[in-house]
């Protein structure tokens, strides 16, 4: 589908920068407004080789604006716009509320929140909606494959012990949203007892650094391990993913971007997605 328009909600943080980037590399269009949070500026330049957008953002403060400011696009652009939304955990079920009231095609990259209130709001209102807490391309084909390997052999690790260890920039608010999901898979396959609390963050410069996060990659870094031992201590398996900076995400936003984009054009039955749908499509560049 040609012709897409995106609002960035999210400027001018860290992942509202990548994601717009990628969305102009693909040849989208970044709309001149975004959503914010307290305390911002009042507009944010994005720059992408030759492009150069000037972004007005528009914060939380005035009653009812960021409503109006999601009107006024949809009114331009009807369904050519698709909202995408990387801000805070505490404004994922606030926006949600705010996406489906409007009528708008979303995709929702934050992590935390309310997840079951969210999908109940997006499910009941009717508008096309991509929800996922991570959009690398193979970080989302090793949930998938551990979603299926859940599905496939439940209990395949009963009796094992399962610890988790992730390690975020010290800004991150809420508990990893990836590892939540393996956490979840691995829990079906029947280790021991083991909660989402029970997942250790880390979030000082030191632990991260004796982690072997890098330096240079302390404000923007997620690394996760997943331990598994055998009652016994005799069997270990490890699973690992480290992703230095943030880029590998933000393609993975232009590719559920596109494809939600072409179900709302095609007026898919099926409304809400996660990236496992997207990859199983087979459209993730
Ligand atoms: N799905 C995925 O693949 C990935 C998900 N994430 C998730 O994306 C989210 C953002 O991460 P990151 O960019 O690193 O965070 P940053 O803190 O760098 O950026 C968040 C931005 O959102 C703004 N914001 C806060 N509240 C609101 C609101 N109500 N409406 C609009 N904007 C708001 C913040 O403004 P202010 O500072 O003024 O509050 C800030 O500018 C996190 O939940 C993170 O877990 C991150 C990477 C990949
Ligand atoms: O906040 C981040 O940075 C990230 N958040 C997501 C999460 O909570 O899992 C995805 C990735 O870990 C980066």
């Amino acid at each position: 589908m040609s012709g897409i328009v995106v609002m960035m909600n999210g400027l001018p943080g860290a992942m509202g920068h990548e994601v717009s980037q990628a969305c102009i590399r693909r040849g989208l269009t970044l709309a001149p407004v975004a959503l914010t949070g307290g305390g911002q500026p009042a507009d944010c330049q994005v720059t992408e080789g030759s492009t150069s957008v000037t972004v007005k953002l528009v914060g939380p403060d005035a009653a009812g604006s960021q409503r109006k400011a999601l009107e006024e696009l949809k009114k331009a652009h009807g369904n050519r716009l698709v909202i995408i939304d990387f801000t805070h955990p505490t404004a994922v079920n606030p926006n949600g509320d705010l996406y489906t009231s409007v009528g708008v095609t979303y995709v929702m990259g934050t992590t935390g929140g309310d997840r079951e209130a969210l999908m109940k709001a997006t499910n009941d209102s009717g508008v096309y909606a991509v929800i996922a807490p991570n959009m690398g391309k193979q970080i989302v084909a090793l949930q998938a494959t551990m979603e299926r390997m859940a599905r496939d052999f439940p209990g395949a690790f009963s009796g094992y012990k399962l610890e988790v260890t992730e390690s975020h920039q010290k800004t991150k608010a809420d508990t990893s949203g990836t590892a939540k999901a393996l956490v979840s898979s691995f829990q079906k396959m029947g280790v021991d007892k083991f909660e989402m609390d029970d997942i250790k963050m880390l979030r000082d410069d030191e632990s991260q650094k004796a982690f072997g996060v890098s330096e240079e990659h302390l404000n923007g870094h997620a690394w996760h391990t997943y331990t598994l031992k055998s009652g016994d201590g005799s069997v270990e398996f490890q699973f690992k993913h480290n992703v230095s900076g943030r880029r590998t995400y933000s393609e993975g936003v232009a590719d559920a971007v596109q494809f939600i984009a072409a179900k709302c054009a095609e007026k898919s039955k099926k409304r809400t997605f996660d990236m496992i749908d997207i990859l199983e499509a087979g459209v993730m560049q």
